[in-house]
């Protein structure tokens, strides 16, 4: 894969403050927690970057910043050539949906009362597709999640967690958006389960040039998916290396103690073939 050399978008100097209830409470005074901390992040076409750190170091915070879901209190988000740093009113119009979130759970993005159909038909049809078109995508989208078309017209109860979030996927890529945020896509599932999802993500890194900022706690989860690890840590970004070299030579300590501390399997020895779920 070649990554080309202009960015699709760019975090400049990101901070992101919340109010502690807990610290306000103690101090009877308003206080502040850095949940990011003046952090600068460059993402290209069709790259993916997974970035990972302890629990309450940003990640989210961060991501939610990338995709405009969140408002920074200092910094820019550069997205193509244009620029954004106020309200999420203000938000360019020509950044609609083309940048999308996968939460960790699919019950956030799939509404139980709709089918599978009308869940990735609902972002085209609000992006203006034609039905031939549309149908066309969808058909598309069903092969890359390895779903039956008669799947389509099935309701969310129907599936099993994997298949949920396969499908989550799908609604997220379905109007060609050209970066999705994944926020801890495959925290909740076990591992055969998680290497159907890594699976997709290589999928439609393949066949599109969407790129991906893939938020999780597991470094053995992106060893074989990421370009690049961005490591960070009380709100700072404090590594940013492609994985190869950050797997053999972590720069900073705090990257070493998290290779330390979590035993990292070669994932093509646990790679199964098939679909162990079935057709749903
Ligand atoms: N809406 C909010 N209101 C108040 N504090 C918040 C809010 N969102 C995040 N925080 C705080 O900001 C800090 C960073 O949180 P964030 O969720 O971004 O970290 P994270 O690295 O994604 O953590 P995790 O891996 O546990 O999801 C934490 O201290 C968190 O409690």
């Amino acid at each position: 894969m070649s990554i080309e050399e202009k960015p699709l978008l760019r975090l400049e100097g990101i901070v992101k403050h919340f109010t502690s209830r807990d610290v306000k409470q103690q101090a009877g005074g308003k206080k502040s927690v850095a949940a990011v901390d003046g952090v600068s992040l460059t993402i290209h076409r069709n790259e993916i970057i997974a970035l990972v750190g302890e629990s309450g170091s940003g990640k989210s915070t961060l991501g939610r910043i990338a995709v405009g879901l969140e408002v920074p209190d200092a910094g820019k988000v550069i997205f193509h050539d244009s620029e954004w740093s106020g309200s999420r009113k203000q938000i360019p119009e020509a950044w609609r949906g083309k940048r999308q979130m996968v939460f960790q759970s699919p019950h956030s993005s799939l509404n139980p009362r709709h089918t599978i159909a009308d869940s990735l038909a609902e972002p085209l049809r609000l992006a203006g597709w034609e039905r031939s078109r549309t149908e066309r995508r969808i058909s598309t989208i069903m092969e890359w999640l390895m779903l039956p078309e008669k799947a389509l017209e099935r309701y969310p109860h129907q599936f099993s967690g994997g298949q949920l979030q396969r499908i989550a996927i799908g609604r997220a890529i379905a109007a060609e958006p050209e970066l999705i945020v994944a926020d801890e896509p495959v925290a909740s599932l076990d591992t055969s389960t998680q290497i159907q999802i890594l699976e997709l993500f290589k999928t439609i890194r393949q066949e599109t040039s969407v790129a991906c900022l893939f938020i999780t706690h597991g470094l053995q989860t992106v060893r074989w998916l990421a370009d690049q690890m961005a490591v960070m840590k009380s709100g700072k970004l404090v590594e940013v290396s492609y994985a190869e070299t950050f797997f053999s030579q972590p720069q900073h300590p705090y990257s070493r103690s998290l290779l330390e501390a979590v035993p990292v399997p070669d994932p093509t020895r646990n790679r199964i073939s098939g679909d162990e779920e079935g057709d749903g």
